[in-house]
């Protein structure tokens, strides 16, 4: 007898409940996705089946809730949901309306979209967004493999609600802070991680305008081809004086440090709709160019591994509310601003074509016994975060020890390379990054073990 298949391996023909797998589509860490059609329906629309690759993992029931509370154009309607009997336990499945296109970084890289364009396109997100937040509901993966738009009309569909919340969802996790990816999560959610890095039992609630500071570091990634930084001088003028006023002025709104200063994910809707109207005819030029070839000296030539498939480069795009319209070479602008401050020459840090495949923060004790831990986080460049004017509340305070080094207030350690990015557990000061040294907890309480934070 043939062993049976591995949910993320079903051939063709495999009946899961009351569809008939067709074709293998994507994988991510959590799920994989199956182009399915409903038994006895042969030649119907086909849709598309999410099968859990462990055995019942808590996040499809969320995703299901989500999906089932909204109706909205720009997201899959839910079909179906079930469990897939399989000899080692039942595996929980999905089936939703099936989504056309390809994920949005790889989309602009493939179609090379004008400004007015990749506007419309963060404004459908935008608005389905705003609908599950409307329903009290959270996305928290917002990013660009969870976008996918249809090439023929540049249709966006928003997807993968599995790291998803809402109002009365009980945590999945034991972890200070939800799953997530990395560079997205929003500075407020890096900032609890520090604060309460000791607390056992605290959960960082998430909120809308974690999404909006999501969605803000997609288009960030989309028009410049890099993450930003939470320095306070990113992004650093000469990358944002590329851009017109207007589009400068909502990348910064939706990067803001201060959640409220934000917006709801409404507005930020409605002025990329807006802005993707009005915008003047230099909207429609592409925000893709190919670089014109300039002599690379040798030593910063990329290796042939890592510069494969990245021979575009991005160039920033110049779109707003007003009449005049600009686009100019941002990322080009960029990179020899880099050059011009001794950087030396260097292709953009993240090939545009590469997604941030994964998301982390779903502890391993939320999975069932089967279940393989996430893969590790990521390369993501540019994030440190923002050095504390005052000492975190649980850092060491003066005296510091030998080791440790004192720095407003609070005594902090550097790494051996601490070169920036600091990444989401350091901060940056003057060029370099620290961590911060915990305090010893009072005596009287049951503090879990010391974590090192490069742990
Ligand atoms: N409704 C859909 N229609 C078509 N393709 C889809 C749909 N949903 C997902 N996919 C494809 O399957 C892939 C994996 O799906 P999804 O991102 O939901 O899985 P995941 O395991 O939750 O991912 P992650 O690792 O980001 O958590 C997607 O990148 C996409 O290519």
């Amino acid at each position: 007898m043939n062993p049976p298949p591995e949910p993320s391996r079903l051939p063709p023909g495999t009946e899961v409940g009351s569809w008939r797998v067709l074709e293998r589509i994507g994988h991510g860490t959590y799920g994989t996705v199956y182009r399915v059609e409903p038994l006895g329906h042969i030649g119907a629309q086909p849709l598309a089946l999410k099968l859990a690759l462990h055995r019942a993992d808590p996040r499809f029931e969320r995703e299901a809730v989500l999906l089932s509370r909204l109706a909205h154009p720009h997201v899959p309607s839910l079909h179906g949901q079930g469990l897939w009997a399989h000899p080692s336990g039942p595996f929980p499945f999905l089936v939703m309306d099936w989504a056309e296109g390809i994920p949005l970084y790889a989309w602009a890289l493939a179609h090379s979209p004008t400004s007015r364009q990749v506007l419309a396109v963060l404004a459908q997100v935008a608005h389905a967004l705003a609908a599950l937040h409307a329903g009290g509901g959270v996305h928290r993966d917002v990013k660009g493999d969870n976008i996918l738009v249809r090439p023929s009309d540049f249709h966006a569909t928003l997807i993968d609600f599995g790291a998803g919340s809402f109002h009365g969802a009980r945590p999945l996790t034991e972890e200070l802070l939800p799953p997530g990816t990395p560079p997205y999560r929003s500075p407020e959610a890096l900032e609890f991680r520090w604060r309460f890095w000791f607390q056992h039992g605290m959960h960082y609630a998430p909120a809308p305008a974690d999404d909006v500071y999501a969605l803000g570091v997609t288009a960030y990634r989309l028009l410049t081809g890099t993450y930003p930084s939470s320095h306070p001088k990113h992004p650093p003028a000469e990358t944002l004086a590329t851009f017109s006023p207007e589009l400068a002025k909502l990348l910064r709104r939706m990067l803001s440090r201060k959640p409220s200063a934000r917006g709801l994910m409404d507005e930020v809707a409605r002025a990329l709709q807006i802005a993707a109207e009005r915008a003047g005819p230099e909207a429609d030029r592409s925000i893709l160019r190919r670089p014109q070839p300039s002599p690379v000296p040798a030593r910063h030539r990329r290796s042939p591994a890592r510069s494969s498939g990245s021979r575009r480069t991005w160039v920033g795009v110049a779109v707003g509310l007003g009449a005049s319209f600009a686009l100019q070479a941002g990322w080009a602008a960029w990179r020899h601003a880099q050059e011009g401050a001794g950087m030396g020459w260097a292709w953009p840090a993240l090939d545009p074509a590469r997604g941030d495949t994964g998301n982390t923060g779903l502890a391993k004790e939320a999975l069932p016994d089967n279940a393989v831990p996430p893969p590790p986080e990521p390369a993501w460049a540019r994030i440190s975060l923002e050095f504390p004017k005052r000492p975190l509340p649980s850092q060491a305070r003066p005296p510091c020890k030998k080791s440790e080094i004192e720095l407003l207030g609070g005594c902090w350690v550097r790494p051996e390379k601490s070169a920036p990015p600091c990444g989401e557990r350091a901060y940056e000061w003057k060029g370099l990054c620290y961590f911060p040294v915990l305090a010893p907890s009072p005596p009287a309480t049951s503090a879990p073990p010391l974590k090192h934070p490069s742990e």
